[in-house]
């Protein structure tokens, strides 16, 4: 239901720039020596015209909409899809504050929301999923006085312990908190969710990073930290909470609008306040024609700081001037201010990627002229749209070489594999998270990344000795992919040429690394590990794993060339972070 067909858009913006007239216009682009230029010369464009906003920006709840859905469940195939759709049904439903007022005060039998919040739970006990979780939703208590009188005697039956779980729960009307492992060596004072064992530094040619002012052993948590922006890909606007993104068993819908869930008031609460207040109205402009979570996350850090927040920086939306790092000045995620830092890489990028970014933050800027952002008395010029446009642009640069993956694990069954296969990480949207963005990439990582739900945590996975770089891997591992695959990647996505020590010494796959046996010890370690993975005890197994790293780190004669025993003490204590974080 998108209102602009992105790759549509692209297609007319390049033929335009091949015609006679267009190729002033494209001299012009090339010449351009900052974004407000680059986006002076898209605007001369006719196709921009079409990089509007077209239709409704918000998808509408209705009655007949969430009845559809629920008679749907019916036929489906599986409790899967029942879920689904009845999730379905419950965001359509219209909800109280919206114009068909009230349901839960109804008390008919055919009342939308009711049915299908009742059939979800049912659904779900009948499934066997951990439905006290489920019951732990604000909307259960209040189920119970709006029963539909002709429930059958089966339904009330089953209804019943699910009900009586709620009882056992705290309503959940507020966030679920993040139980986030504790920082390994107390916090920074001034780096925010960081150990106070590292500190950023500058170094030529690579930019700014972090580095250890002591050794700090493998298995160690520096950072936990919560991003400025995040969004979901829209596959995820039915299962995953927009504010908190977990997986939500008992969706609590925007009041407003039909787009999206949330897993408690709280989240719903909180998530309006910081940005959906101000894009529910355009989410489907966001949505529409393609736009990936890149898009709505660059829309959503623009609504979060707000018009007086940016304003200052309109002035200076092409200008990129870190060449050091400043030892006095606060670092935080959560401030505007460390965003706007981030890389973008903005000289290194080619004249496709300025008209598909150019055209992207055009159109980004007429949806955000609709919302509150730019509503009197914020009111801009046309100067400082352009201004506004060329700091949306930088976002989406930055976004692209700076911007966290979330995923999430899946057992493999609900992936239609075989239970006992392992769950794998399904991406579910990104994350702008500047603490994080400070760690540079190495082929060789010290250090892996895992998402709790919207927060990210970094955690070393072998011994960063006092002075060493934290290095996180952009997924390029040397053990994994030839030096040339693995430098055209980075070149090409994040405009730079690695110069770590695998790419330097031209280091060996893993089958050509030399394979030292195991001491007692190691082995012993190794399956202390093994076991307690299996018994689902992962963050003892990750322990283990860190400890057996530490020894065969002791063993290494030359600590620049690994061995297989140490990439894959490194790879299951990557794994066992994953799994233990995760969860
Ligand atoms: C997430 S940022 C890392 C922090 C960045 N250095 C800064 O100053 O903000 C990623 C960018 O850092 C630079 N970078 C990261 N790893 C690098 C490496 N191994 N060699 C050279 N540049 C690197 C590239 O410009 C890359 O696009």
């Amino acid at each position: 239901m998108g209102s602009v067909d992105m790759a549509e858009l692209f297609s007319r913006v390049g033929e335009e720039l091949r015609t006679q007239e267009g190729s002033r216009i494209h001299r012009q682009l090339r010449e351009a020596t900052s974004g407000s230029g680059r986006l002076a010369a898209l605007l001369q464009l006719s196709a921009m015209a079409e990089a509007t906003p077209q239709g409704p920006g918000r998808l509408d709840k209705s009655r007949p909409a969430a009845t559809e859905w629920l008679l749907r469940e019916r036929d489906a195939g599986s409790d899967q899809e029942r879920l689904a759709l009845l999730n379905l049904a419950v965001q359509f439903a219209p909800t109280p504050g919206s114009e068909e007022q009230q349901p839960l005060e109804l008390r008919d039998h055919g009342q939308t929301l009711t049915a299908a919040l009742l059939r979800r739970q049912h659904v779900l006990h009948g499934c066997g999923r951990p439905e006290d979780r489920a019951a732990n939703a604000l909307y259960l208590r209040q189920l119970r006085d709006v029963l539909p009188e002709a429930t059958s005697k089966k339904f009330e039956r089953e209804l019943e312990s699910v009900l009586a779980a709620a009882d056992e729960q705290p309503a959940a009307d507020e966030e679920r908190p993040f139980k986030l492992p504790k920082i390994y060596g107390g916090l920074h004072y001034k780096l925010k969710r960081t150990s106070a064992l590292v500190n950023p530094a500058y170094v030529e040619g690579k930019g700014r990073c972090l580095v250890a002012n002591e050794d700090i052993p493998p298995g160690s948590v520096l950072i936990t930290d919560s991003p400025y922006a995040w969004a979901l890909g829209s596959d995820r606007w039915q299962t995953h909470c927009q504010n908190c993104c977990r997986r939500t068993l008992a969706p609590v819908p925007c009041t407003q609008c039909a787009a999206v869930v949330f897993c408690s008031a709280g989240c719903r609460q909180a998530a309006w306040s910081r940005f959906h207040r101000a894009e529910c109205g355009i989410l489907e402009h966001l949505r529409g024609g393609g736009l990936t979570p890149m898009a709505l996350m660059v829309a959503r850090t623009a609504l979060t700081a707000g018009m007086a927040r940016l304003r200052p920086y309109l002035a200076r939306c092409d200008s990129y001037d870190i060449t050091d790092v400043d030892p006095a000045a606060v670092y935080d995620s959560l401030e505007y201010d460390a965003v706007f830092d981030q890389v973008p890489n903005s000289a290194f990028r080619s004249i496709l990627d300025a008209i598909r970014r150019g055209t992207l933050a055009i159109y980004l800027l007429r949806c955000l002229l609709l919302t509150e952002l730019a509503a009197p008395p914020a009111e801009l010029d046309e100067r400082q749209q352009l201004q506004l446009a060329a700091l949306l642009l930088r976002h989406l640069e930055s976004c692209a070489c700076n911007g966290f993956q979330l995923s999430e694990l899946v057992p493999a069954e609900e992936l239609g594999r075989d239970a006992d296969d392992e769950p794998e990480a399904v991406e579910l949207g990104g994350a702008v998270s500047a603490t994080m963005s400070l760690i540079n990439h190495s082929c060789d990582p010290n250090m892996t990344r895992v998402n709790h739900g919207r927060h990210l945590i970094a955690v070393t996975t072998r011994t960063v000795a006092a002075g060493e770089e934290l290095q996180d891997n952009y997924r390029a591992l040397f053990h994994e992919a030839p030096r040339a695959v693995r430098q055209a990647a980075l070149l090409e996505r994040y405009h730079f040429n690695c110069q770590c020590s695998a790419c330097r010494l031209h280091w060996p796959m893993y089958d050509r690394l030399s394979a030292v046996a195991p001491r007692a010890a190691v082995r012993d370690l190794l399956e202390t590990g093994a076991q307690s993975e299996s018994d689902g005890e992962f963050r003892s197994a990750a322990q283990a794993f860190a400890a057996a790293a530490q020894l065969v780190e002791a063993d290494h004669d030359d600590p620049l060339q690994p061995n297989r025993l140490l990439v894959d003490c490194q790879g299951y204590l990557t794994r066992c972070l994953w799994l233990a974080y995760r969860l």
